[in-house]
């Protein structure tokens, strides 16, 4: 890994090789647009003939990260399904991340953290910490303690050559009440995506395509992002779009909602591609499938 620099910018430290935007645009112009969710849900583990236990889930990630690894932009461990437990879920998705970086295939973790201030402080530490063993590549945070309490990760991000993806228009229908509601007459999801975009600037002027501080946008959210004024294009860093396939998302709808920034999403989908497995060749056929689909959609 790259040194790590000090910023002229007085914003901090900065990374000194190819932040997580940088990387991730790469990534997705080889190997196409799609993140394979890793959720190993109880009835996907019953489905692969996997214990419901620690080792079962550590399995099961390890299988799909061997069979899509080089195939796909990325994956997505969700915590939640390693957290449940305990510490020996948790030392799996320790060697889930590991397993990754092995293979060069960048993990987003799906951890949703955010908190106040020095909790914060630790969150980033775990997450993006330079040498933290829970840290992948990038992390999905939870502004709704207020943006600005997140700064201690973009901060990590930045200084680590890592990447956050922010909640702005979640693909859930109940995301609207909080999302869609106005703040001085604005509507939040908009503030978000304002302060993500200034969050960017600086990788923007130093040239990288993307930056490091993403959103998470749902494929199933339709023309929110439109009526609700929130600039897509404006961010410059990359928008995860979870949604596609289970929950009914599918190119039309990326096509639909990143209208004006297709060449930013990274879409997601989990049990589409899991329930094909638990053999490698056909959880690889699935996700093939359904990246060309999205390779099409986001070419334009
Ligand atoms: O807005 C959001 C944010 C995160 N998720 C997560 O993505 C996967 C979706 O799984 P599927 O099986 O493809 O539906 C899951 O881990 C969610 O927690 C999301 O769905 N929406």
């Amino acid at each position: 890994m790259s040194a790590i620099t000090t910023s002229t910018t007085g914003a901090g430290e900065r990374f000194a090789g190819a932040g997580f935007g940088t990387r991730l645009s790469e990534a997705m112009a080889a190997r196409g647009p799609l993140c394979v969710g890793i959720d190993p849900h109880v009835g996907l583990l019953q489905r692969w003939g996997l214990p419901d236990d620690a080792r079962g889930v550590r399995e099961f990630s390890l299988r799909v990260v061997e069979a899509v690894a080089g195939q796909v932009a990325a994956v997505k461990p969700q915590s939640a399904f390693f957290e449940r437990y305990g510490s020996a879920g948790m030392a799996a998705l320790e060697e889930t991340i590991a397993a990754c970086r092995a293979a060069d295939l960048l993990c987003v973790v799906d951890a949703k953290r955010g908190d106040i201030g020095t909790t914060m402080d630790g969150y980033a530490d775990a997450f993006l910490g330079k040498d933290s063993t829970l840290a992948g590549d990038a992390v999905t945070l939870s502004p709704y303690l207020g943006f600005e309490t997140l700064r201690p990760a973009i901060d990590a991000a930045l200084a680590t050559g890592r990447g956050v993806f922010v909640l702005a228009l979640t693909s859930n229908p109940e995301g609207a009440q909080v999302q869609h509601a106005l703040a001085d007459g604005v509507p939040v999801a908009a503030l978000i995506a304002r302060q993500a975009a200034a969050a960017n600037a600086v990788e923007i002027e130093a040239g990288a395509p993307l930056g490091s501080i993403g959103l998470v946008v749902g494929a199933t959210v339709g023309s929110a992002a439109r009526h609700l004024g929130v600039d897509l294009g404006a961010v410059r860093g990359p928008l995860l779009a979870p949604g596609v396939g289970a929950q009914g998302g599918g190119a039309a709808q990326i096509r639909d909602v990143f209208a004006e920034a297709l060449g930013a999403v990274l879409p997601s989908s989990s049990r589409d591609v899991l329930r094909a497995g638990p053999d490698a060749g056909d959880l690889l056929a699935a996700a093939q499938a359904i990246n060309e689909e999205l390779r099409h959609a986001v070419a334009g």
